[in-house]
């Protein structure tokens, strides 16, 4: 029988409440794929800080390479906001990714038919949604040099180098020729030296990719048209900053940023995230929806080439949302009964198990 190691990162907040349905799902999936999971916990985030003064310990990162997969939940709350910088969890987590080479984010926004009411936008503007923000995570505003703050001035730098460019690219432009052949490219060139080099060199991988329609698109022109038709985007290129921005965005397409998965690729191992944070306003209530993170280990079996098993979870969803059963954040859409995030853990695992 065939064993994956699997680095488990719960974080702080609702972390550990979601990726605990997460695995009972991948249990039940296991079970009846025949394959095997043997999960080994890592500290990340404030929870990370509190045991070792260490958003991201070395341990932690040793963990991560030295397994098959990454499953993360989520980092960050009121309690760490106040450390210094370094020792804050979001240090935590873009060092995580840094360390481990995760330069490519896949945020699949898909709306599931059972949830088309579950929108404040029009059924026919929402049904069949289904598109991919690939958003670069280990460079731009966020890692850039210099940064700096005083009392009287602060400020960050958005550097994007001609190789970090052309590399993301390359993953847009692969996934968008596995789909519906369209990329569009969102940055700010209009303005931003760094959005003028971001364009040129997609203009130049794009002519490896000649069945792939590319469109440039500036962000705030995007955060609209994402609202007003979001069916016209397949694959939404774009850098780190805008990309965690407009996936949040698109979340609320799909009904919930409850809804939204991820894969961090690019690096030895490839880490499995919900797209949103830790919601320290919910924590601990058992409210949160659980399906953005089973969804992201629904992607981490497509990434261990365990299709079927991915595709188990994904219809297993799709009957426990068929079935009525919505987490409070989808409770005023077509809902039959609101469940806790264990029970719709629970419930979306039994239906797997058929
Ligand atoms: N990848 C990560 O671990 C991320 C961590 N963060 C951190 O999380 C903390 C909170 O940040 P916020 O800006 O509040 O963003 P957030 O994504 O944690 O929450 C935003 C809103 O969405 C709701 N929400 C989030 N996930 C939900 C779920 N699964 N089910 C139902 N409702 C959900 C929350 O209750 C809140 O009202 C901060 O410390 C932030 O830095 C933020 C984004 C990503
Ligand atoms: C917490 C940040 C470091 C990142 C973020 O918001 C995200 O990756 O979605
Ligand atoms: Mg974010």
């Amino acid at each position: 029988m065939k064993t994956y190691k699997i680095a488990v990162l719960k974080g702080d907040g609702i972390g550990p409440e979601i990726v605990d349905e997460a695995i009972k799902v991948l249990d039940a999936v296991a079970e009846k794929e025949g394959i095997n999971f043997e999960f080994n916990e890592y500290l990340i985030g404030g929870s990370a800080v509190d045991v070792f003064d260490n958003p991201c310990p070395d341990e932690t990162i040793k963990g991560c390479l030295n397994s098959d997969a990454i499953l993360f939940g989520s980092i960050g709350g009121p309690k760490w906001d106040k450390l210094p910088k370094e020792k804050r969890p979001e240090s935590g987590l873009l060092k995580l990714r840094k360390s481990l080479g995760l330069f490519a984010n896949i945020r699949p926004a898909i709306i599931f038919d059972e949830l088309v009411n579950a929108s404040t936008l029009k059924p026919e503007v929402i049904k069949g949604v289904d598109l991919t923000v690939v958003r670069e995570l280990t460079g731009g505003i966020y890692f850039g040099e210099p940064r700096y703050k005083d009392d009287n001035k602060a400020y960050n730098t958005m550097i994007y180098t001609r190789e970090e460019i052309e590399k993301i690219a390359h993953v847009a432009f692969k996934e968008a020729s596995k789909r519906n052949k369209k990329v569009t490219s969102v940055d700010k060139a209009n303005v931003l030296e760094v959005s003028e080099l971001w364009r040129e060199v997609v203009e130049e991988v794009a002519k490896n990719y000649p069945d792939v329609e590319l469109e440039h698109m500036y962000v705030d022109n995007a955060a609209m048209q994402l609202i007003r038709d979001p069916k016209q985007f397949d694959v939404i290129l774009t850098g780190n900053i805008f990309g965690d921005i407009l996936s949040d965005e698109a979340s609320m397409i799909v009904g919930s940023i409850g809804l939204l998965p991820s894969a961090s690729i690019g690096g030895k191992v490839g880490l499995f995230e919900p797209i949103h944070g830790s919601a320290p306003d919910i924590a601990g209530q058992g409210i949160a929806n659980p399906i953005a993170t089973i969804l992201s280990a629904s992607m981490m079996l497509d990434y261990l080439d365990e299709k079927k098993a991915a595709d188990r979870i994904k219809k297993s969803i799709k009957k426990v949302l068929a079935d009525g059963y919505r987490t409070k954040d989808l409770s005023s859409f077509d809902a039959k009964e609101i469940v806790t995030t264990s029970e719709m853990g629970s419930l979306i695992a039994e239906n797997a198990s058929n």
